[in-house]
This record gives C-alpha cells, structure tokens and sequence, in this order.
C-alpha cells in the first residue's frame, strides 16, 4: 500500500502490492520487519536474506507523561488552628524526544510504544512535583517522520541544564512555559470568586517562555486576602472530601496501569492482513514529511507531557474560589493533565552527496572502501551488503563528499525481486550516481550480465521507483578492469554508451580511483552535468 501510494504521489502507475506479491516481503510495507525485529509469527515468512537486514521504516505511538497531582494540604500550628493551604502544584510530565545521531543505523533498537515519565506529585510546605523524566530514541541521520495522528512535532532548543529547570526545584516559584491550566484557571477566575492576579509571560535563558507572577516571588508573598480571617478553612472546606495526596498517588497508578496505551502492544505484532488493513487507515490520514532529521544531536519533541495539577496554595491564592464551588473546583484542578498523544511512521532516507548504484557483487563496497576509511562488508557473493554504508571522501582543500554504497540491485527490483527496491529511497536524496558495472561479469565462462545491459537495467529500475532520478549527475564506474578481457570489454561499453563520463577503475587495487575521484568532484560543481538516457545505452 506504502509503496503503492508513492508510486501514485509520484505519478507513476501503482506497482503490486506486497500482498499482490508472491515474492516475499523485502521491506517495502509499513511496519515490514527485518531479522529480529521481526515477530516470531513472521520470521518464517520473510526471506534469508532478509535476515540480517535493517529496519528502515518504523511506526511509532508516543504518549508525553501525564502531570503530577497539585498537593491539597493544610498548615496547622498554635495559633493557627484552622490551618491555611500549603499543597504545592504538580510536575510536569516528561516529554517523548527523537535525537538524531550518527551512531544509530537503522530503527532496530526502537519501541513502537513510548511515553515519558510522570510529573511528581506536588508536596506540603509549597513543593512543586518534580519533573517527569523525558523518554529519548535515538534515531539516525535522515530520519523522516510522517504524521499519522496527534500534535505536530516540533524541535526543541537547546534544553537548559536540569539544574537550572525551575520545575525542577522544590518550592520554585516560576511555572512552566506552556502552563494552560494554570494561565488558564487563572484567567477564567473561579465562579463567584475574587480578583485574581495577572500572570504575564516572560522568556528565559532558554528561550522558553515561562511564567511569572509580576509581583515578585510566589512564596515570598504573603497570604493575602480582602478578608480579615483565612478564607481557607476547615468549615469551609472539609479537607477528608479532597483527594488527598495518598489517594492521588494511588488512583493514579491505577490509571496509568490501566491505560489502553500499555494495552496495545500487539499492535505492531499483527498478521499481514491486519498489517494491510492498517497501512489502508493510515494512508487515508497520513501527513507526509512533517520533520526531518537531518544533524546530529537534533531533538524533535513527539509527545509533550502534561502540565500539573495545581496546588491548594496556589488555587488558593490567586483564585480565591467561593466557597459554593470550591471543592468540585480544586478537586478538578489539582488533577496533572494528560500527556499529547502521536502516531508516526519513522522512514529512513540516508543523505549522501554520492550513490554508488550497481549489481550486487560489482565491486561497490570495495570501492567504497577505496575511496573513503569506510569498512564495509566485502564478500565474493551476493547481496553482502544489507544496509546502505556510507563513507566520507575528503580533498585537499577540505571539500567533502559523502558517499552511499547502496545494497545490489537485480532487474525486476521494483517487483520485489532480490532486496525489492526499499533501499533505494536512500539514494532520493543524494546529488550525484555513480553506476558500478562489472566489466568481468560475463568473461572467464561466468553467467553474468553484459556491463551495458547492467547499465541498461540499473536505469530502468531507478526510474520504476522515481520517475527522473536517472537525470540526475551521473558517472560511470567501469570496476574490475584488472580482469583478463576486461580492457575489451570497457572499449565496447565505451562505444555503447554515450553522454556520460566512463572511468575504468580496479577497485580492490585501488587503481584508477584517483581519477574517479577528480571525476566525482568535477560533477559536483559541473554546472550542465548530463544523467544517463535510455536511448544512448546501445544494446543490440
Ligand atoms: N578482480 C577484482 N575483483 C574485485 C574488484 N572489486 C571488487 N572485487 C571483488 O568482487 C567481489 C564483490 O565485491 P563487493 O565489494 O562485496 O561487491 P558489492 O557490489 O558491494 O556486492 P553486494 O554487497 O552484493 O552488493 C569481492 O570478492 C571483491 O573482492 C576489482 O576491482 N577487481
């Protein structure tokens, strides 16, 4: 379906579905699974060669921490008998965060399910609820993320230490930046209740606007009322009626153990009618490329936790309900409130200035060995890269290029054939191609395909899966030519193809790999480079 709908955004035909396919599953679906990510239900169904692939496409539900419960308590001494409020407000819920790094490859280490921690309760004598902790994934560099449901993401800026986190610090009078309910409450003023002090927004160190009342520190203020005695009373308020903050405590856990969130976990553990069921309900609703993760370190907030329920003081003091509604309204209001909820499809698409396209076993992990410190796998079989490896290639002025080797394609790639064409979508973004041809593929008595009609299939396939990809600048490695015959056969692929540069290249002795270097930098500034047309690959 995945594959079908960009196929249609893209103006191509629809290609056969997953489900259409008789051929095994190579990724391209929703939710596909790879090696042990994979369920046990559906390794059986998924080709070895799959088994040690990589997950690059991912979906995600993240649910921010519910806020901590406002504290209901009261203050007694000698001379105060009836006590006045000193519950302190609740934290705030932790927030469920992607950081993009360089160390992470693929999706495999993540939960489909994730949900920050829950804000503490606030604490007599005016403690705020300590803060909930956040729930970080790490994601790798090109990660896109799709919106399925919920909030848009957004980009945290540079969080401020948790040592400076207001939230952070019992007692602290400063409220949270986003604090609707409190801002909130404290516009709409309680029903029949007094005036209410303005709560106007500032911004800290941060950049986060925050929240501070303009006449100086809440808890160096004092009790103040019109009234001569404290408005906050037993008689007035029965505190056995409010939640207390044991029963807060407990009808919380019950509430969080109970939640569908948790329940759900089979979700993503469904079988492949399910699966295709699902992927239709999305599609309808998908909103596409809402963030892209592109720097290391970059955070993209996806779930926001919850802000905390307020405090008996603080409703007490700024509110000053009357006393017909008092109960229902602290009641209400020391309740945390719930974090947002989202539902993303993660996709990765690698960012490289170069793509390495070729056959598998055309020598392209060598060469990228070759050209950059890379170590990727290098075997003398088939399909021995599974996951796209990229390299750095830096010049003598600095300038660097990054390069992608991309895992082998074979004809009928786009049918699913051979690794399907999942990887391919790792190459959407890079600026340059380079098509790997073995020139030893069909000599020595070996059954292997012609450079040109390797050419020739190449082309074919990126345009099945992006329709202009292979106009793109490109270039064309002629690798093996230290083979027996090869020098033939790199002078007829030279006749057979026109419009594009040609570099014979000994990968594995890395001769002819300076050239090919100058060659790939000379593309990247070419200001009129040629991709590589159908028409000018003679094959007959
Ligand atoms: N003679 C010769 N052999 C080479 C050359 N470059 C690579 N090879 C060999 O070709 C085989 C395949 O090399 P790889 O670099 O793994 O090929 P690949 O294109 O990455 O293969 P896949 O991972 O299947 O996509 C290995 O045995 C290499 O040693 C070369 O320039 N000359």
């Amino acid at each position: 379906m995945w594959r079908r709908q960009q196929a249609l955004l893209r103006g191509l035909p629809p290609l056969r579905t997953v489900a259409q396919s008789p051929l095994p599953r190579a990724g391209g679906g929703l939710g596909c699974y790879y090696g042990s990510a994979a369920p046990e239900g559906r390794k059986g169904k998924t080709a070895p060669l799959q088994a040690r692939g990589m997950v690059d496409k991912f979906r995600m539900r993240a649910k921010g921490g519910a806020g901590g419960s406002g504290c209901v308590s009261l203050r007694r001494s000698r001379s105060d008998r009836q006590g006045r409020p000193d519950g302190g407000n609740g934290g705030k819920g932790g927030d469920v965060i992607l950081e993009c790094s360089r160390s992470i490859w693929d999706f495999s280490g993540l939960q489909h399910h994730m949900r920050g921690g829950r804000g503490g309760n606030g604490v007599s004598k005016n403690q705020i609820g300590t803060r909930g902790s956040d729930k970080i994934a790490q994601v790798p560099v090109g990660t896109v993320i799709h919106l399925v449901e919920g909030e848009q993401p957004s980009f945290a800026v540079n969080k401020p230490t948790r040592a400076l986190d207001p939230w952070d610090i019992p007692g602290a009078a400063e409220h949270s930046a986003s604090s609707n309910q409190i801002d909130d409450a404290v516009k709409k003023g309680f029903d029949g209740g007094l005036s209410y002090r303005r709560i106007a927004p500032k911004h800290n160190t941060d950049g986060n606007e925050a929240e501070q009342e303009i006449n100086g520190q809440l808890e160096n203020r004092k009790y103040l009322h019109t009234r001569s005695k404290p408005e906050f009373s037993n008689t007035d308020c029965d505190v056995r009626t409010y939640p207390r903050q044991e029963e807060i405590d407990k009808k919380d856990q019950i509430e969080s153990e109970d939640e569908e969130f948790w329940e759900d976990e089979d979700e993503f553990n469904t079988d492949e009618e399910d699966d295709d069921k699902e992927e239709e309900r999305e599609e309808q609703d998908v909103q596409f490329s809402v963030a892209e993760m592109t720097k290391p370190g970059q955070r993209l907030i996806i779930a926001r936790g919850g802000e905390g329920g307020l405090g008996n003081a603080f409703i007490m003091k700024e509110m000053r309900p009357s006393k017909a509604y008092r109960q229902e309204k602290i009641a209400r209001l020391s309740t945390g409130q719930p974090g947002t909820d989202t539902f993303l499809i993660l996709e990765l698409k690698s960012i490289a200035d170069v793509g390495l396209v070729g056959l598998p076993n055309a020598g392209k992990s060598t060469l990228l060995s070759a050209l950059s410190r890379a170590q990727p796998e290098i075997a003398d079989y088939e399909f021995t890269t599974l996951r796209p490896n990229i390299g750095s290639l830096t010049y003598e002025d600095y300038f660097s290029v990054k390069v992608a080797d991309i895992p082998g394609l074979i004809k009928g790639a786009h049918e699913n054939r051979g690794l399907g064409h999942a990887f391919l979508r790792h190459i959407e973004r890079t600026k340059v191609l380079a098509y790997v041809l073995d020139l030893a593929a069909t000599l020595n008595g070996r059954k292997g395909v012609l450079p040109w009609e390797q050419l020739q299939d190449l082309v074919t396939e990126l345009e099945h899966y992006q329709e202009g990809l292979t106009r793109r600048p490109s270039l064309i490695v002629a690798n093996k030519i230290d083979e027996e015959g090869a020098d033939e056969m790199y002078e007829e692929l030279k006749r057979r193809v026109q419009g594009v540069p040609i570099f014979p290249v000994c990968a594995i002795l890395q001769e002819g790999v300076p050239d090919l270097r100058v060659g790939l930098r000379n593309l990247m500034d070419d200001s009129d480079p040629q991709g590589v047309d159908l028409i000018k690959i003679t094959v007959q």
